[in-house]
């Protein structure tokens, strides 16, 4: 449905050299980027500020040109067969709205309608849709400027799947939203997934969106991909281990140990310890545990995306360090 080969865009900048000189360079913002994806797929594309996810959604959409490299979707070349792909995919971007400004909702809805010629009865369905799963009926009477955020974003999704869309982009979706929002967003794209019907690729800094939603998981740094895989393919890569905390009616006895587990903490007096799973199963812990210390409470943590991710961004700066100080 998706197919990257090599892309890559370089833009053109100019960088102060010295107090009154600016010198023309080249950013390379995507380099040499590869991927397949394919229909009903649901993959979030995430990597730290600047890293290119935008720049890659531009070059999908044919709203940029790549400077090297092939890309199709929907076996259509996005630049040179734009108004063509624009009937088959859907565009989310944060900072640019398809709905119009002064107009209530429903108007938007209608105008969209006419302008990608949607048979009556098929928009009807789809809107009925998108209303009952997105709560949108409190709010179609309101002019879109007077819309919050997250009812905004409610609206641009409907706006993005009312003429069927195989591709939908989405660009931080749940960003600025409140919690209720967020949680009406991600369960909507999650039905939306689930149906199989449409390819989801989106970006997001919020990893509980990935969570929730994607099966596969790509992370871009420097513009090169770094990652590409399932969230467990993430954790077992860099190590993620779950943890088992425990509180205890008296310390452990000096000494102790669980083979498999690393002690990591001890808080309140020795009351309260906490073991990473290194090479141990939770249950086979927990039961060793009991076995040998009076056990008040325990939980089995699992490890959290947030910090195997930041992990990942961290070794991708150092290596790009690295390739950078090989290469001078
Ligand atoms: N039109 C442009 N001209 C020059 N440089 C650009 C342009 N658009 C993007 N860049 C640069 O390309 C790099 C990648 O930008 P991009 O917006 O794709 O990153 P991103 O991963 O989406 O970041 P963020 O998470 O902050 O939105 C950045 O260094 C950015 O400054």
């Amino acid at each position: 449905m998706i197919e990257m080969k090599n892309l890559r865009k370089d833009f053109p900048v100019r960088v102060k050299a010295g107090r009154f000189r600016r010198e023309k360079r080249v950013l390379t913002a995507v380099d040499g980027v590869s991927l397949s994806i394919a229909a009903g797929e649901m993959v979030g594309y995430i990597g730290p500020n600047g890293a290119g996810k935008s720049t890659t959604l531009k070059m999908l959409t044919g709203v940029l040109a790549p400077s090297a490299g092939e890309v199709s979707v929907c076996g259509l070349s996005p630049v040179a067969q734009r108004t063509r792909l624009a009937l088959r995919i859907g565009v989310v971007f944060g900072q640019r709205s398809q709905l119009w400004w002064d107009l209530p909702l429903r108007e938007s809805f209608r105008l969209l309608k006419h302008v990608y010629r949607v048979p009556a009865a098929e928009h009807e369905t789809r809107l009925r849709r998108c209303r009952e799963l997105l709560d949108l009926d409190a709010f179609m009477e309101t002019p879109v400027r007077q819309l919050s955020l997250g009812q905004r974003m409610r609206g641009e999704l409907t706006a993005a799947l009312l003429h069927g869309p195989e591709v939908l982009f989405l660009d931080e979706p749940t960003i600025g939203l409140d919690v209720v929002s967020k949680q009406a967003v991600r369960s909507f794209l999650g039905e939306l997934g689930r149906g199989g019907d449409v390819t989801l690729v989106l970006t997001t800094h919020d990893l509980a969106d990935i969570e929730r939603l994607c099966k596969r998981l790509v992370v871009i740094d420097h513009g090169r991909v770094v990652h590409d895989g399932t969230i467990e393919d993430l954790h077992s890569r860099y190590g993620s281990r779950r943890r088992l905390v425990a509180d205890l009616d008296s310390p452990l006895p000096p000494g102790f140990a669980l083979p498999g587990a690393v002690l990591s903490t001890v808080e309140a007096d020795g009351h309260r310890v906490t073991f990473t799973l290194e090479s141990i199963a939770a249950g086979a812990a927990v039961a060793a545990l009991v076995n040998a210390a009076s056990v008040r409470d325990l939980s089995v943590i699992e490890p959290d995306i947030e910090d195997v991710v930041a992990r990942l961004y961290r070794c991708s700066i150092t290596s790009t360090a690295q390739d950078g100080s090989s290469a001078s």
